[in-house]
């Protein structure tokens, strides 16, 4: 049998690919158990996005996700993707329906990069040439360069680029639907951070239908179009956008387990580039030293950022350290943050630098201001303001 991707039969609107999943009812009562782990649970996942299941430890998230690629049998209830009763499905199918990403890729040692990748696709009976292409498409979708990682075994990769190659896996066979079990629990928070951004990007461009278990609060608030929060036996406590559940917890239970410090954790919802950047003096590699110090003193700068010929930041040197009659490429590497990035995630590259700022940067790297301390707090505290505001006139 071969079933390439552009066979594949999608919901495909509105540059939607992903598909609705319904649950309806569904109870997983394990053998010798005396309480079912998932009682009776209802829930309807649209497609295209990204909806995070969280909850304290055994509460049944990992039971619920296995159940809807049918790793874990239901004992009663029904589950359809596209309408499709997943009972109804074959393995193949699924496999075509379903791409599966766990905690640090899980790939298996034996086997590169490439044949890691590829282990759908060759179950789906994809020639040669249709593997190696899709391997190469997705290894770039991930950030990592195909010629030099696809021949490479995973004790050659650092933790983070397994899970990226996790991540390409799952994605291998162009499903509409992707579970994913703790994807980055295994990695350093700075590595985290980058494999969410890349994967927010990822889902811009393909917009499947994601579901993912975590642990993280703050991850769930990242990531999430919406967050399922679930109690002991995968009893729903509160279904909805991660700013509701933020502003409007459903009850204790909710409101404990979202914590205290709703502002700090608001951190994770507002993006940089909902803030007012700064614009502090900036010079081109090859300008006149002695004209940027005069520029930036008369600005009141003590520092400046350097730009190469295509307006990407290349440094932030103090201008004590700028020698010589033109300014240079620095040499140290620029620590810089997407637009799109959280306010968090900008604070911790903030507190990695000297400036107590952060460059920040659009598509393809272009340069766009840099955010600092006072910018955020700022921020902060209008977004305070407005929920008293909103809650003050309910
Ligand atoms: N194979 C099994 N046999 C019997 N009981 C099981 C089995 N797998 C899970 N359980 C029980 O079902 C309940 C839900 O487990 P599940 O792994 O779905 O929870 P979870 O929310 O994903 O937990 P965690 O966050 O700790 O991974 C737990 O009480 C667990 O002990």
């Amino acid at each position: 049998m071969t079933t390439a991707p552009e066979q594949e039969t999608t919901s495909q609107q509105g540059g939607v690919s992903g598909a609705e999943i319904v649950l309806e009812d569904v109870v997983k009562q394990y053998p010798g158990q005396d309480v079912p782990a998932v009682d009776q649970l209802s829930l309807t996942i649209p497609a295209g996005e990204i909806v995070m299941f969280v909850g304290p430890s055994g509460c049944g998230k990992t039971t619920s996700l296995k159940m809807i690629n049918r790793l874990i049998e239901p004992t009663s209830g029904t589950i359809r993707i596209d309408g499709e009763d997943v009972r109804d499905q074959s393995p193949d199918q699924l496999r075509r329906h379903v791409g599966y990403v766990i905690q640090g890729g899980s790939l298996f040692p034996h086997m590169t990069v490439e044949q890691n990748i590829a282990i759908v696709p060759k179950l789906l009976g994809w020639n040669g040439n249709q593997v190696r292409d899709r391997v190469g498409e997705l290894l770039d979708l991930v950030g990592l360069d195909p010629q030099r990682y696809r021949g490479r075994y995973p004790r050659e990769l650092s933790g983070g680029q397994q899970q990226r190659v996790g991540v390409a896996r799952g994605l291998a066979a162009d499903p509409p639907v992707i579970l994913m079990d703790e994807p980055f629990g295994a990695v350093d928070p700075i590595t985290r951070q980058r494999l969410q951004d890349e994967l927010l990007s990822i889902q811009r461009e393909l917009r499947k239908t994601i579901v993912c278990v975590t642990h993280d609060i703050d991850e769930a608030i990242k990531l999430g179009d919406r967050i399922l929060i679930l109690q002991e036996g995968a009893q729903v406590a509160q279904y909805d956008v991660p700013e509701a559940i933020l502003a409007t917890p459903a009850n204790d239970f909710v409101a404990d387990f979202v914590g205290a410090g709703s502002s700090l954790k608001s951190l994770s919802l507002a993006r940089v580039a909902e803030v007012e950047l700064l614009s502090p003096t900036t010079a081109q590699v090859g300008d006149s030293t002695a004209e940027v110090k005069q520029r930036a003193e008369a600005n009141g700068d003590r520092a400046v950022i350097v730009l190469d010929s295509r307006n990407r930041p290349v440094g932030w040197p103090w201008l004590r350290q700028l020698k010589g009659d033109t300014i240079v490429e620095p040499t140290e590497d620029l620590v810089n943050i997407d637009q799109r990035a959280t306010l968090n995630d900008a604070l911790d590259t903030m507190l990695s630098s000297s400036h107590g700022g952060a460059v920040v940067t659009g598509d393809r790297d272009q340069y766009l201001g840099v955010i600092d301390f006072r910018a955020v707090t700022g921020h902060v505290q209008a977004m305070e303001e407005q929920a008293m505001e909103e809650q003050a006139g309910e």
